[in-house]
């Protein structure tokens, strides 16, 4: 690696052996390196590297993050290969985010971005959308009253659920849901494990058997389930309603290789990134936005006023509730669920920040010298004539907030998880009012880095049904 940098300076940063002797003795677990990275910020200026087997660099500025990340994007958007979490177990079936910056991951992200959440295609699943909301609704509605609920397997589960029919096309049972949200969630918090085995695999492997047979058992009963999944969806009826995700990519072809259909490996491993990229940052949004409305009344009430004018509720109406999505957005950047974000990589030398990673802070949103009172949560700021009211998303312009990323890499589902988020939102507001656990109590917002960030504490409430 070193001999690719051509003696190029790397930012400032403390040497190595410092950093990695800070690291282990100071922090239980890499969890814990955004604060330790904060620290280095703070000595050594918004760019600083450190080398950790490779030079990573750290951007904490926006400035600076729109300039790598959107500016000079085709130069940041590949990835490095250690976080290449799958790529071990599966003989190099990739999916999106684990492809190097190249044709296979351009083949394969715009099917998603264009095929499959094409907004025509994306509309043809409203039917399953409102079946969602109405099954967690009546979920709640269940076990609504006096007795405080922890909501979040019920998130969790119902959007599982949705993202489930969206990738196979099928209504799967209680049992096989159980199975499968199990694995994909064992796999997402292995991730941080794998570059273990990437390191020096013939060793590895060895000296942490029992975990590398763990690793291959998931992965192999992963296929069990899916594979029958995918091929039934080969025999399908051609007038089924809407197309899912395997369908598109059962009618991929890889240019570059003759023209070949994607391998199942493949499907399955895009399959499994769908379900989790698809209910992961949506379910934790969604109850990081119910912990912020039980904490302000007065917001919740604000909400029920304006979803409660639109009988129907459809999402057609979701555009004309503005305080909504001022509460959406607002969520968005303080609660950004993706906080250790996935590195970017350079392929090549010459990149104008001399670093092959830039994991990017997403401490950007929460910036004072760019919002007013930046860890409070006010939606306010995103109505009209506020500070947000004409704030990018997407980070094109600039970036004053990245929940979805910026540049080439940015997620490719992030109106899709926006949609789900408001949508149901509005429906969980219609239906209860949602009450902290004991009257005068505050939920507790503590975060806590899974890899994703949740909430330290699930969120607990009671939930009134409305009159
Ligand atoms: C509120 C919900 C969501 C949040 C907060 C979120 C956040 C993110 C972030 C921060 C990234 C990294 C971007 C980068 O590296 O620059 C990402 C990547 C990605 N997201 Fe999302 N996401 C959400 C929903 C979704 C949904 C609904 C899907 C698909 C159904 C999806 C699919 C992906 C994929 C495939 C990537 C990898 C893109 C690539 O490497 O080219 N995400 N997401």
């Amino acid at each position: 690696l070193h001999s690719r940098r051509k003696g190029k300076e790397l930012p400032p940063g403390p040497p190595a052996l410092l950093f990695l002797v800070k690291f282990l003795a100071l922090r239980r677990s890499i969890f814990d390196l955004p604060q330790l990275i904060r620290e280095l910020h703070a000595r050594h200026g918004p760019v600083i590297s450190v080398r950790v087997f490779r030079p990573l660099v750290f951007i904490s500025d926006c400035h600076l993050a729109h300039r790598v990340l959107v500016q000079s994007g085709a130069t940041f958007a590949h990835r490095p290969d250690i976080f290449e979490p799958g790529l071990l177990f599966t003989s190099g079936a990739r999916n999106i985010n684990a492809a190097p910056y190249g044709p296979y991951w351009r083949l394969v992200r715009r099917n998603l971005a264009t095929v499959m959440l094409h907004p025509a295609r994306v509309s043809l699943f409203a039917p399953a959308r409102r079946r969602t909301r109405d099954g967690l609704v009546g979920d709640l509605l269940a076990v609504a009253g006096s007795r405080p609920v922890t909501v979040r397997p019920l998130l969790r589960r119902a959007m599982f659920e949705l993202i489930a029919y969206m990738s196979f096309g099928a209504r799967l049972g209680p049992e096989v849901l159980d199975e499968i949200q199990e694995l994909q969630l064992w796999i997402v918090r292995s991730i941080l494990s794998y570059p273990i085995f990437y390191l020096c695999p013939s060793l590895t492997k060895r000296l942490f058997r029992k975990r590398w047979a763990v690793h291959l058992a998931v992965r192999r009963r992963l296929c069990e389930i899916f594979v029958p999944l995918i091929h039934a969806r080969r025999a399908r009826d051609e007038e089924t309603p809407a197309p899912c995700y395997a369908d598109s990519l059962l009618a991929l072809r890889v240019a570059e290789e003759g023209d070949r259909p994607l391998t199942d490996d493949e499907v399955v491993s895009l399959c499994s990134e769908f379900l989790s990229a698809g209910n992961d940052g949506t379910a934790t949004v969604l109850e990081w936005i119910m912990a912020e409305l039980v904490n302000h009344p007065e917001m919740q009430a604000r909400v029920y006023e304006e979803v409660r004018s639109k009988p129907e509720l459809s999402e057609g109406d979701l555009q004309a509730l503005p305080y909504l999505n001022a509460v959406v957005l607002e969520a968005l950047r303080l609660h950004p669920p993706v906080h250790f974000l996935i590195p970017h990589g350079v392929q090549s030398d010459g990149a104008e920040i001399g670093g092959y990673r830039v994991p990017r802070g997403a401490e950007v949103g929460r910036d004072e010298t760019v919002w007013t009172a930046a860890r409070e949560f006010r939606p306010e700021r995103f109505l009209d004539g506020g500070e947000g009211c004409d704030v990018d998303i997407t980070g094109r312009k600039e970036i004053k907030m990245m929940p979805f990323g910026a540049g080439r890499r940015i997620c490719p589902g992030y109106t899709l998880g926006m949609l789900h988020v408001a949508y149901l939102v509005a429906g969980l507001v219609r239906e209860l009012e949602w009450l902290p656990p004991a009257d005068g109590e505050q939920v507790d917002m503590a975060e806590v880095l899974e890899f994703i960030t949740v909430m330290k504490q699930p969120l607990r409430a009671r939930t009134i049904p409305r009159c």
